[in-house]
């Protein structure tokens, strides 16, 4: 099977370029007062910490992680915290950024914030793991709290990192605090549906964006770039809903099969082995084939920087339903305007999981627990009407999904500001 690297990121393509350019083009188009564009380009709030963990070998070994708070005008901060090689604090800057719109988006009462740790968790025994997780969760207790900045899982963290988290900052605080994490495991104050909750916000946007545009998805071809939490569930729920899912990449090599590789069976594997690498029912390519593949659906759902200049010629995909934050270039977003490619963006169509954190927090706060189903249905009431709101803007103003979503969000947060004006 073919390796995929992390790829280095060239400059101009890097996280918090791309976010800038989003909010400055968006923001002048809307007619925003430069002030305010400056004023929302910047994050209010950046913790750098460097931490020592105590090694299975006894030695002591240094990390670096960040906490960023981008802006609570309209409530709270949230978002996700990642573990992963290649965090860096403008990186995490941008990610804590798109969480203050794709919250907007959906309408829930929240700000953006974001954290990471540059590590590989894959290098770390289980108890080094819980280890560096409890170190960071208490150097980030500056800022974190049910009412002021609630993180969830991101890329290689999961429901037991939250579990941890939010024992680590009860035990400080001498008694159990449930709404301090969302993502949490159910045993603990967890919501049900929020681990497939993603994948399948993405897929309640791509249904009804092609009911309403009398789309037929039943036996349309879909590639799934990353099968983790997103795009695992993406790729389930694409499966159920008809589509043949002709090609899935992770960070081991990508796979593909003409009739449809056998999605539910791919679970299984990645589930027991940890990734796609070994599973035999599909055709090895490389990273590049898979995002170049003709096909009704791309989703682009492990890193971000994947669809470029570079590349984006080269995709086949008539819509792309992005499941990663900030998988698309600027440059990338011109050329698939120009070439009719249809971009559902992220801060609309991967908001599924934040948007059921928001329940779960609500949950723990209530102490009321929901069923799944209301949870399901609360969701894709949410996602649809997001989606008819950004789809409106864009009718009435002639531009892209993305710009409508910025749009969106844009005015929303704008508002929230205005309303309550600047302190002192
Ligand atoms: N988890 C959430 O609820 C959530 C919500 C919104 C957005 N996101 C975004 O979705 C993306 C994926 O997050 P996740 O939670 O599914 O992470 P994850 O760690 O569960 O999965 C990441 C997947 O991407 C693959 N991958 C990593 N590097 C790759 C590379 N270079 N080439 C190909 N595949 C690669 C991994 O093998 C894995 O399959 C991230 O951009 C994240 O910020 C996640």
């Amino acid at each position: 099977m073919a390796v995929t690297e992390v790829r280095p990121k060239p400059a101009s393509e890097d996280a918090l370029s791309v976010a800038l350019t989003q909010l400055r083009a968006a923001g002048r188009e809307l007619g925003l007062a430069d002030d305010l564009i400056e004023y929302l380009s910047r994050p209010q709030r950046v913790l750098s910490v460097n931490f020592p963990v105590k090694m299975d070998d006894g030695r002591l070994r240094m990390f670096a992680g960040y906490r960023v708070q981008h802006n609570f005008a309209r409530g709270p901060a949230k978002g996700g915290i990642r573990f992963h090689p290649s965090v860096t604090m403008d990186e995490v800057i941008a990610l804590a950024m798109w969480m203050t719109w794709k919250c907007a988006v959906v309408d829930i009462p929240y700000g953006g914030a974001k954290g990471g740790v540059v590590v590989d968790t894959k290098a770390l025994s289980l108890s080094e793991l819980e280890r560096l997780t409890r170190r960071f969760a208490t150097e980030i207790s500056l800022l974190i709290g049910p009412e002021k900045d609630i993180p969830a899982p991101d890329m290689y963290t999961n429901p037991q990192i939250m579990a941890w988290i939010m024992d680590t900052y009860s035990m400080h605080q001498g008694y159990s605090i449930p709404a301090v994490v969302t993502g949490k495991p159910l045993e603990i104050g967890g919501s049900l549906g929020r681990s497939a909750a993603t994948g399948r916000g993405a897929v309640d946007v791509l249904d009804e964006y092609a009911r309403t545009k009398g789309i037929r998805l039943q036996g349309a071809a879909a590639v799934v770039q990353g099968f983790g939490n997103v795009g695992g569930a993406a790729a389930r729920f694409l499966h159920d809903l008809g589509l043949k899912v002709i090609g899935v990449g992770d960070i081991t090599g990508a796979l593909y099969h003409e009739q449809g590789l056998d999605i539910p069976a791919m679970l299984e594997h990645r589930d027991r082995y940890g990734s796609i690498e070994g599973y035999e029912g599909g055709e090895p390519i490389s990273n590049e084939e898979l995002l170049a593949l003709p096909c009704d659906v791309l989703v682009p759902a492990a890193l971000e920087n994947q669809l470029t200049g570079a590349n984006a010629d080269d995709v086949k995909a008539k819509i792309i339903l992005e499941g990663a934050n900030g998988p698309t270039t600027p440059e990338a977003d011109e050329i698939f305007r120009d070439k009719g490619i249809v971009v559902l963006p992220d801060i609309l169509a991967n908001a599924g999981g934040v948007t059921v954190s928001y329940f779960e927090w609500v949950q723990g706060l209530e102490r009321f627990l929901w069923d799944e189903e209301e949870v399901n249905r609360r969701l894709r009431q949410k996602m649809t009407r997001a989606l008819h709101e950004v789809m409106e803007v864009a009718e009435r103003e002639d531009v892209t999904y993305r710009q409508a979503a910025y749009y969106l969000a844009l005015g929303r947060v704008a508002d929230a500001v205005r309303i309550r004006g600047i302190y002192p």
